[in-house]
């Protein structure tokens, strides 16, 4: 008999030729992540033949100009280096198209390329428009492309939308922008895209639970005591990112939806089975079962909001949040937040899972810690010093990507004495090889149709249902509960310390 999930997997594996439309290709994304991510997909031979690529920005280039921009940044930033004769190949695919985004004019002229292109295809073509624009284009670019005819696949073909974040401010833009895409492409054909899914180590959080019989019976309240994920970043404000970031908050531009996405996959039931929608019907149930805080006084309680004041991260001093470029003296965006949650479901009654994001932190690390509960020590409890500390599961997302076991062992000798001890598995070691970036993968999917690893309607906006009670809150309620500090280069603020601490937790040292 075969086997339901192999057939599964390799239809979604199948990539087709096509062309790829990159709406804001003389932007810094493009130059950093897409172009370099299309280009490692070819060193690996994973990028199917016939793919072309057209840049649409708004300034005057010629195609030598644009190619010349990307092959300066792709030979510093790709993960396979840069080999002259495979970008020479690559290169020769990639054309730039001249026009506002705002101009139906220009997307007349892109659809009349795009059919050149499908000239040589005998007419037949499969479109990947990747919308890496500022946010406000998002409207017209969708509206200007249905004006051209470009969301309507030709016959036997697809035509496909990805779409950058931030997907909406809140709830009323994230909907009003799902209607605007879905008035245009067909769910289905929307890959909604969340970089922190294509990551190697969240892809194989389904695998470590759903693939290894151990871990299943114990992911519950029974065993598990509660759930730590925490993304540190040493970086502040450089390269002008205040601009963006003082409209945005940690809230919104992190937890809003890569780690409420990690969270969810952390707290999912089983799917079904391997399907786009299988998979995100489940995630999207953890979301809806968040338990709100709504009110400003639950806000107070179980959110701790921050910024960091002058400081000093890897030796060097930095400024304060609200010394840095582009932000307010004044300003109440937050670049530190802490989140208690509780998930209303019958497997994670009781279990606070703890969620903490922070600028300037002491290093660049993301990782989720599950606490497992303590064994009953009787056995051991007369021991001095006791037992240390009970089980942890870490899942290192990023660096050093990897899994760690923290078990309790005798310490070698005479006398019985504890000591905790790790299992560690680490990618590089094991698998002899680095991880693909986020967006090769998730590009790759997209062109293979599959959008399991990208964000449906549903869980975009239950997440900022969640979000929005927050900023409320936050910004708009009489009784707003207030920012708390930390230094550059510490580990937050203390009141972050004392929320966990109140559950009878402390934050993981990382
Ligand atoms: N940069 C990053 O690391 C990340 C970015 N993102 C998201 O990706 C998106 C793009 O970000 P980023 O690349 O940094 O932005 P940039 O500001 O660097 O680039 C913006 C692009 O849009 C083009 N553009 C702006 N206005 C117009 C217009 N009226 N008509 C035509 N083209 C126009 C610019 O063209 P021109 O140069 O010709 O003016 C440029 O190509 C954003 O939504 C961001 O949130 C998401 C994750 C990470
Ligand atoms: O989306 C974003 O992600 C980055 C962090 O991404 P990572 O892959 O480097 O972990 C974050 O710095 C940025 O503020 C945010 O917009």
């Amino acid at each position: 008999m075969s086997n339901p999930f192999r057939e599964d997997l390799v239809s979604r594996n199948r990539p087709e030729p096509c062309t790829v439309v990159i709406f804001g290709a003389t932007g810094d994304l493009t130059h950093r992540k897409l172009i370099p991510a299309l280009y490692n997909l070819a060193v690996d031979g994973e990028l199917p033949t016939g793919v072309n690529i057209i840049g649409f920005a708004r300034r005057e280039k010629s195609d030598e100009e644009f190619r010349a921009g990307l092959e300066e940044l792709n030979q510093k930033v790709s993960r396979s280096g840069h080999d002259e004769e495979i970008w020479g190949k690559f290169i020769s695919s990639v054309t730039y198209h001249q026009s506002e985004f705002t101009d139906l004019d220009g997307y007349a002229s892109l659809s009349k390329r795009l059919d050149e292109i499908d000239a040589g295809r005998g007419g037949k073509g499969n479109r990947l428009f990747y919308i890496a624009s500022a946010p406000e284009f998002f409207d017209d670019i969708l509206l200007n492309l249905k004006g051209a005819g470009l969301n309507e696949a030709k016959e036997g073909c697809w035509s496909r939308v990805i779409v950058e974040k931030p997907f909406g401010t809140d709830l009323k833009t994230a909907k009003h922008l799902n209607q605007v895409v879905n008035e245009t492409f067909h769910e289905s054909d929307t890959y909604r895209i969340d970089h922190y899914l294509g990551k190697e180590t969240a892809q194989n959080l389904m695998v470590l639970r759903f693939a290894n019989a151990i871990f299943e019976p114990l992911w519950n309240s029974k065993y598990i005591s509660h759930v730590q994920i925490t993304c540190s970043e040493n970086l502040g404000m450089e390269g002008g990112r205040g601009g963006y970031y003082e409209k945005s908050g940690a809230l919104r531009d992190m937890v809003q939806n890569h780690l409420l996405q990690l969270l969810s996959l952390v707290a999912m039931e089983p799917p079904t089975d391997l399907s786009a929608d299988g998979v995100r019907d489940e995630k999207v149930k953890v979301i809806r079962s968040l338990r709100q805080w709504d009110t400003p006084e639950k806000v107070a309680e179980n959110v701790i909001r921050a910024q960091y004041t002058a400081g000093h991260v890897d030796g060097n001093p930095v400024p304060g949040y609200r010394e840095e470029d582009r932000v307010s003296p004044e300003s109440e965006t937050e670049a530190y937040v802490a989140v208690r949650l509780l998930i209303d479901t019958w497997r994670w009654s009781g279990v606070p899972f703890y969620i903490r994001m922070g600028k300037r932190l002491p290093k660049k690390s993301t990782e989720i810690s599950i606490h497992f509960k303590d064994a009953p020590c009787v056995l051991f409890s007369a021991l001095p010093g006791g037992v240390p500390g009970g089980n942890v599961l870490v899942i290192r997302i990023q660096p050093d990507e990897g899994i760690s076991l923290r078990m309790v062992s005798k310490i070698p000798g005479t006398s019985l004495r504890l000591e905790p001890v790790k299992m560690d598995f680490h990618y590089a070691t094991s698998f002899g090889k680095g991880s693909p970036e986020a967006y090769e993968r998730l590009i790759l999917d997209a062109i293979a149709g599959d959008a399991t690893l990208f964000a449906r309607r549903d869980e975009v906006e239950e997440a900022w249902r969640f979000i929005d009670h927050i900023e409320r809150a936050w910004h708009e309620s009489d009784n707003k509960p207030p920012m708390a500090e930390f230094v550059a280069g510490s580990w937050g603020p203390r009141e972050a310390d004392e929320m966990i601490k109140k559950d009878g937790f402390a934050w993981r040292r990382l």
